[in-house]
């Protein structure tokens, strides 16, 4: 643990001025950077656009950055300057592997030994250790310069502002203090600092360094939760830092428990890459989530971060085309949804596409009139040519052409035109006249467009409804009931999250369906609001930026986030998007809610493909109190015996509360809503058995804008400060993966949990369900 001292309130004064004081001075600095700025596009303006491209592009990349900078100042954020870190004399940097200076060491003569004539603690060996601060670093969201090139703020993302991160007690390096700052827009609320080297008696510009504050961690940990994610950019952890900045090279794997920060790194780790390589990611970020809740609540985090536009964070719902977001929040029953999740599916799929086209009402005749003359084809020969179609490889749609070609080439072999010409000039000749005929004929076109009509992925999938259609497909692949509940899901009205992967595979044996415009991603420069006055050279000499009007369908970096629960084929999904990215997959297998993990494993393979992986391991549960984190961890000794769970960072002493529901379970519920509400300032999370889910929103109505009532599967990733679970036993029973699943629900909560026991739970005399005794 690092060493904290609580000053007394005058040095902590003292201490917030000077802070205040650089504060001050980092605004003024950008006033002038926006002044200049200001200046260079109205000289710019009067005087057109005169000087060499280079020195035009130069000057317009400043006024950019200006304009970046006032956007960020003017979007209240809480802390554009969060951090510093007071450094001893040191040797020559050297760069660590990701670009961080991890090796730098104080150099040799950084710490003296005096004769312990300070007086005090001077230890047996005599002696007291001396040294002074040679370098202040501040780092916050963004770079900001002084006038003479030195750093006023130094980005977060910067290799230099990677110590501030990773210094810990063990390996300060050149750290002796770690201070977060807290401020709000210009104003400076307060500093925590952290002492790395207490052994250390150290001076700062001739005084003794001080010391304030209780650590930043703590602090962030304990305040309330609202509805929105937030950055932690101010207090990442060294475990944590080194999966942000780890090279972008191949597959980056993060495995670790509930609350270890994985969803908080994978956001940081997009904002970092773009820092790094903005002209490499220019080619998208993509964040994959596993529901439209959890997109909703990290969605802020990365502008926060100074990054959007180039970030694209979708639910695994709605990565299709057409599929509105945060329209899919229907689920399949469990049974159901292993089925479709299955890469048994790619097979059915596969014959459905090209067995699609027989379905429906299929003309049976082909009737033309070529040379006069009457040509037909019979429903035999009609079913030949198709055949003969079909051994082409290409998607169905496109076929088509392939479809038109064989039909007159059939007709033409009917007509018996070609053996009255010898000539084979002639003969082309009176083909091309024949084919001619025919195409323009609206009986042929109507029989094409019948025969082999443009095939949409909902139009298939929704013809898999019918159970006997479906088990001709599905033969040898599914079983009869696996056929039976699939397409009774299909009938039902609206899409489930696992149609929507089934929908991206047919695409792509269809190809090339026509697409719905849905406005989506605009470009970069023209989500950074505030900049509407200011623009680049490169910006102006450009053709206008072009609109994205559908879904990117391959990305630069792929970061998929809850990767335990990609079914087989959503990560064929997800894959598609990625053929030539490099990847970051964040996951925990205990809070897996797929059954079959060796299949998603080997989907996962096929995916990645053979890149080279890194593999990370976080191992520090900031979310729940040790009190939480223990009734969890029995859950997770059943789910997956022998687990490690994370280490609980921190305790409330307020231990989980143990109800039995009486009549009307939510009645009681409601009731420890109330209480719980009394007791934390944030949001309460209900988190109840996917089968009660409707039934609970109704019952639960009007608890008030704090609370939110879910569905298990629906908890993935997210937090409250209270949750309710509504009896584990049900949440178990509800899926093969059931007790993962309760695993996720209990561990959702930042301060207080209260389980709910049905008498599904054999609860105990005290309310304990069966499940969760010690
Ligand atoms: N270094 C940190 N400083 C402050 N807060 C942190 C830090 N690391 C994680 N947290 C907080 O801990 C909580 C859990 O983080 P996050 O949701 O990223 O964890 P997770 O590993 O994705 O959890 P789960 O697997 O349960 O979804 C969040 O509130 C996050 O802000």
């Amino acid at each position: 643990m690092t060493a904290h001292i609580t000053a007394p309130d005058s040095v902590r004064d003292r201490e917030i001025q000077a802070e205040q004081d650089h504060l001050d001075r980092v605004y003024d600095r950008l006033e002038e950077k926006i002044h200049e700025a200001e200046f260079l596009m109205s000289d710019a303006a009067k005087r057109g656009q005169v000087g060499t491209p280079g020195a035009l592009a130069e000057r317009d990349a400043q006024v950019f950055r200006a304009g970046v900078h006032l956007n960020r100042l003017n979007s209240e954020f809480e802390d554009f300057l969060f951090g510093r870190i007071d450094l001893l004399p040191g040797k020559d940097g050297v760069r660590g592997p990701d670009g961080a200076y991890t090796s730098v060491e104080p150099a040799d003569d950084a710490v003296e030994t005096g004769g312990g004539d300070g007086g005090g603690d001077g230890d047996a060996a005599g002696g007291e250790q001396r040294a002074r601060i040679a370098e202040t670093l501040h780092i916050g969201r963004l770079g900001v310069l002084d006038a003479d090139y030195a750093p006023l703020v130094i980005d977060w993302r910067a290799p230099a502002a990677a110590p501030f991160y990773r210094a810990t007690p063990v390996a300060p390096g050149r750290v002796v203090r770690r201070r977060v700052i807290r401020s709000r827009g210009r104003r400076v609320l307060g500093v925590e600092d952290d002492l790395l080297r207490p052994e250390l008696s150290v001076t700062l510009d001739g005084a003794a360094l001080p010391v304030v504050g209780d650590g930043a961690l703590m602090a962030a940990l304990g305040r309330a939760r609202t509805h929105a994610m937030r950055d932690i950019v101010s207090s990442i952890q060294a475990e944590q830092d080194t999966v942000i900045r780890a090279p972008a090279a191949s597959v980056t794997e993060v495995e670790g428990g509930p609350g270890t920060g994985k969803t908080a790194v994978a956001l940081h780790r997009a904002a970092y890459l773009l820092y790094q390589d903005r002209r490499r990611y220019a080619g998208g970020i993509l964040v994959v989530s596993p529901t439209p809740l959890l997109v909703a609540y990290t969605e802020g985090v990365l502008p926060s971060l100074g990054e959007e536009g180039q970030v694209a964070i979708r639910a695994v719902g709605s990565l299709v085309d057409g599929v509105d977001d945060g329209a899919v929040t229907l689920y399949d029953e469990p049974a159901v949804a292993r089925v479709k999740g299955s890469a048994r599916m790619t097979g059915v799929l596969r014959r459905a596409a090209r067995g699609a086209l027989s379905l429906g009402d299929v003309p049976q005749r082909l009737r033309v009139v070529a040379f006069g003359a009457r040509v037909e084809l019979d429903a035999r020969e009609l079913r030949r040519v198709r055949q003969a179609v079909l051994g082409g490889t290409a998607p169905v749609n496109l076929l088509r052409a392939r479809a038109r070609r064989f039909l007159l080439d059939a007709l033409w072999q009917k007509s018996g035109a070609r053996p009255r010409y010898d000539d084979p000039e002639l003969a082309a000749e009176a083909r091309a006249a024949f084919d001619e005929d025919i195409s323009t004929e609206d009986d042929f076109t109507g029989f094409l467009d019948a025969w082999w009509p443009e095939l949409t992925p909902r139009g298939v999938l929704a013809a898999l409804a019918d159970e006997r259609r479906l088990a001709g497909f599905a033969r040898r692949v599914l079983t009869p009931a696996e056929v039976r509940g699939v397409a009774r899901s299909l009938a039902r009205d609206g899409l489930t999250v696992h149609d929507v992967a089934l929908l991206d595979e047919l695409q792509v044996l269809l190809g090339a369906p026509a697409k719905p415009a849905r406005p989506r991603e605009l470009d970069p420069l023209e989500t950074l609001t505030g900049l509407e006055e200011l623009t680049t050279y490169a910006e102006r000499t450009a053709p206008a930026p072009r609109r994205r009007d559908t879904e990117r369908q391959e990305y630069a970096h792929v970061i998929v986030d809850e990767a335990q629960d990609l079914t087989p084929m959503q990560w064929r999904m997800v894959g598609r998007r990625g053929r030539h990215a490099t990847w970051t997959v964040v996951g925990d297998p205990a809070q897996s809610s797929w059954p079959d993990p060796e299949e998603a494993a080997a989907a996962r393979t096929e995916a990645l493909g053979t890149r080279p992986r890194r593999r990370f391991t976080l191992t520090v549960n900031y979310r729940n109190p040790a009190e939480i984190a223990d009734v969890a961890s029995r859950v997770l000794a059943l789910a997956m015996p022998g687990t490690r769970p994370p280490e609980a960072v921190r305790s409330t002493g307020a231990e989980p509360a143990f109800r039995t529901a009486g009549a009307d379970p939510y009645d009681t519920v409601r009731a420890e809503v109330g209480r719980l509400l009394a007791d934390v300032d944030g949001t309460v999370g209900v988190v109840v058995p996917m089968g009660r889910r409707d039934e609970a929103r109704g019952r639960l109505a009007g608890l008030g804008e704090r609370v939110v009532v879910l569905g298990s599967l629906e908890a993935k990733g997210l937090e409250y400060d209270a949750t309710v679970v509504l009896s584990p036993a049900e949440m178990a029973d509800e899926s093969p993966a059931g007790l993962r699943v309760l695993y996720v629900a209990l561990t959702r909560a930042t301060q207080r949990l209260t389980v709910v026991a049905t008498p599904a739970d054999l609860p105990d005399a005290a309310g304990v369900p069966d499940l969760l005794r010690p």
